[in-house]
């Protein structure tokens, strides 16, 4: 019998998953996941993310056992180490999911040049590139695009899952997940990672959980007390449900748009690192190379940053959302913008620093969705809200409802009332334990405009 591999990354599931679909008409199908921290350099998978992923490669391994298959671990380079498994097993071809980073799109050249690499596309609404202005250009901005994107939409009917896969005739030597020391030991920080069920059952489950509530998402999805949102992000992320199936399922219901348009921005960050692979480390717009960031090197900003990663900054938003950062893994969106804006423009320190820090913590870390926010946030993007914009953290506290959630991330501030809250400096209610705003709000924000005006 011939064999093909399936070669698996940010796409961990069987359900319309195109390669798997692909490789069982073929004969017997060897699923390989390669853990290649080699390839991405310094974009290695980051701590949170090394949880979830020990969580969803066993689940898919365990749905793979229920169809007679199992899941081949390697380590290694992944060109190299897949090169290496087919020579082994003489399998005839690799079927892979195209994937949008950088390492990912060499890597995918490298092994093309020494087996037969067949790619499909799957990890977005559509394959970016595709969505193009009347000019032939990709968009830069996301409203055009996205009038753009739905115009092509509802995606392509699901491919169901594989009932049985058919089984190589021997299968090859397999590392197990507890040779790659994925989970956190000593300490074990990952406790309150407990909220989440990583893998295609987890995924659907919370999609199912989220359903009911789509058409009031236009109106809760900002309120961080709430839950509004979907948690989808680390599910999509590695692939254990389609972005397609989850756009069907919404669509069917009404008052989904808004909803929609998000899923969209998932899409849109991808189109936006094919076009620009190096977007995590450099400016969208050049404009800002010469910004004058203060030097994390300085002992004083390495503090303001330390407060800022630890969630001690004396702005109950900002800490709230970083200690749920560290805490889960996730973070609402509306706080990521403003703990995002928070770093850049109150402390004034580079967004590659935040970035990076986000990289490591989150769950959902996403090479495309995260340098694009951050540098939306930032005001550096191609697709940017303006630097000047600086967001004020109280009003937007105060404005979106974010007591509960501030009394539930941050125990210092927990007997304060709604009144005082978002600001117990201002009302000289700040209990001793909290700490001490960094900056004050005005003198931060004068600060910001100055830098600003040094690069105009
Ligand atoms: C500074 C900053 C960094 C971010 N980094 C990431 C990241 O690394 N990975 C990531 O997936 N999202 C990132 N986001 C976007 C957004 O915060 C998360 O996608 C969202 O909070 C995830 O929660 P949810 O699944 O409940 O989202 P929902 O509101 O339920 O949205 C559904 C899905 O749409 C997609 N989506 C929604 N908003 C965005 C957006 N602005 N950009 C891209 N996709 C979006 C996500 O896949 C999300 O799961 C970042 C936002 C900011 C401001």
């Amino acid at each position: 019998m011939t064999a093909t591999i399936v070669w698996l990354r940010e796409d961990l599931r069987l359900a319309d998953q195109p390669a798997f679909a692909a490789a069982a008409r073929e004969g017997g199908v060897i699923p390989v996941y390669v853990l290649d921290d080699e390839t991405p350099r310094h974009r290695r998978i980051g701590s949170a993310q090394r949880w979830w992923l020990h969580h969803s490669l066993a689940s898919l391994d365990a749905d793979l056992r229920k169809r007679g298959s199992r899941l081949i671990l390697r380590r290694g380079v992944a060109a190299d180490v897949l090169a290496d498994l087919v020579a082994e097993t003489g399998a005839e071809r690799v079927h892979a999911l195209r994937h949008y980073a950088p390492w990912w799109r060499n890597a995918e050249r490298a092994l093309g040049g020494k087996v037969d690499l067949v790619l499909h596309d799957g990890v977005c609404l559509l394959p970016p590139g595709e969505v193009r202005t009347g000019a032939g250009d990709l968009y830069k901005i996301f409203t055009p695009f996205w009038r753009a994107l739905r115009d092509r939409m509802p995606p392509a009917a699901s491919i169901p899952a594989p009932e049985r896969l058919t089984v190589a005739e021997a299968w090859p030597a397999s590392d197990t997940l507890e040779d790659w020391a994925l989970l956190p030991a000593r300490p074990d920080w990952a406790g309150g990672f407990n909220v989440w069920t990583p893998g295609e059952t987890g995924a659907l489950e919370r999609l199912e959980a989220f359903l009911p509530n789509v058409a009031a998402y236009d109106a809760t999805r900002n309120l961080p007390s709430e839950e509004g949102v979907s948690y989808l992000s680390p599910h999509l992320h590695f692939g254990e449900i389609s972005v397609a199936e989850v756009w069907r399922r919404a669509a069917a219901r009404p008052g989904a748009e808004p909803f929609l348009r998000e899923l969209a921005w998932r899409d849109y960050a991808q189109n936006v690192i094919l076009a620009r692979p190096d977007y995590g480390k450099a400016n969208g717009l050049p404009a800002f190379d010469p910004f004058p960031w203060r030097d994390i090197a300085d002992p004083d900003v390495a503090a303001d940053f330390r407060a800022w990663c630890r969630g001690e900054t004396g702005y109950p938003i900002v800490d709230a959302g970083m200690r749920e950062l560290w805490a889960t893994g996730w973070m609402h969106n509306r706080v990521r913008m403003i703990a995002a804006s928070f770093l850049v423009k109150h402390l004034l320190i580079d967004w590659r620093e935040g970035e990076r820090w986000f990289w490591d913590t989150l769950v959902d870390a996403d090479y495309g969705s995260n340098s694009v926010n951050w540098q939306w946030t930032a005001g550096t993007g191609i697709d940017a809200n303006m630097f000047v914009r600086i967001m004020a953290p109280l009003t937007q506290s105060e404005k979106f409802g974010a007591a509960d959630y501030i009394r539930r991330w941050v125990p210092e501030l927990s007997d304060l009332g709604d009144a005082v809250i978002h600001d117990p400096d201002d009302h000289d209610a700040r209990p001793a334990a909290y700490p001490e705003k960094r900056i004050g709000h005005r003198a931060a924000r004068e600060r910001a405009l100055a830098a600003l005006s040094t690069i105009r």
